[in-house]
């Protein structure tokens, strides 16, 4: 405890008082679509082209988020270097799933929604925005992928064998553990941190649901 009276499960608490829209972030219709096996691929391929430009976006994200960590001399830095180091692999992932698709990743362009989850990921690169800040973002930014995902391979799911590697990749038990850890170092900065950055915190949380809601509108129907 604190500068900003918080209790250790701020981000569970929050995840219960935006229960709604944090539904609509990981029970959206197109990962419903993915589950139950009426997925239209044009759809899939949509979301791949432009997760993939998400994630080249998202290096700087994390690089800034493992910036302000190592400033502050924590111990959270391997597990966010972690998460640094495998978006290469991850890049290399989408590389190889779009060469499988037919899809040509240098004639992709960000569509409207993208860009506007670009805009909102630099904005944290400011040296102002303060750690439990860009490390709470991080972690529902993860979670929202993970809750998605997993859905998509728990039992009675009917997901089509061919996009059970991209439901594995967010889905798994290794990757739940690496959202549960950083939901920990959320919990725990937050508890240290004073009250307008908790409230920051708790914004970046909610506008990273509407983003992920837009994220997956824009690949269903390419507004
Ligand atoms: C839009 C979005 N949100 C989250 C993730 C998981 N890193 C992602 N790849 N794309």
């Amino acid at each position: 405890m604190d500068g900003g009276g918080v209790e250790a499960s701020t981000t569970a608490a929050w995840i219960e008082r935006h229960q709604q829209m944090y539904e609509r972030a990981t029970r959206h219709p197109f990962t419903i679509s993915i589950r139950d096996g009426t997925i239209d691929l044009s759809t899939f391929k949509r979301w791949l082209s432009q997760d993939y430009l998400f994630v080249r976006e998202f290096v700087a994200f994390e690089a800034s988020v493992l910036l302000k960590c190592c400033k502050q001399d924590s111990s959270d830095m391997e597990i966010i270097l972690g998460g640094v180091a495998s978006l290469s692999d991850e890049l290399s992932w989408f590389k190889n799933e779009a060469a499988k698709w037919g899809i040509d990743l240098a004639s992709v362009s960000p569509l409207k929604s993208n860009m506007e989850y670009h805009r909102f990921l630099r904005s944290f690169t400011e040296p102002e925005v303060i750690y439990a800040v860009a490390v709470t973002t991080f972690w529902i930014i993860e979670t929202v992928y993970q809750d998605s995902f997993g859905f998509c391979i728990e039992e009675g799911n009917k997901t089509p064998p061919e996009l059970l590697g991209t439901c594995q990749r967010w889905g798994s038990a290794e990757f739940k553990q690496y959202c549960q850890s950083l939901q920990r170092i959320a919990d725990r900065s937050l508890a240290n941190a004073p009250a307008d950055a908790v409230k920051s915190a708790e914004e970046a949380f909610i506008r990273v649901l509407e983003l992920e809601i837009g994220f997956w509108e824009m690949s269903s129907s390419q507004s």
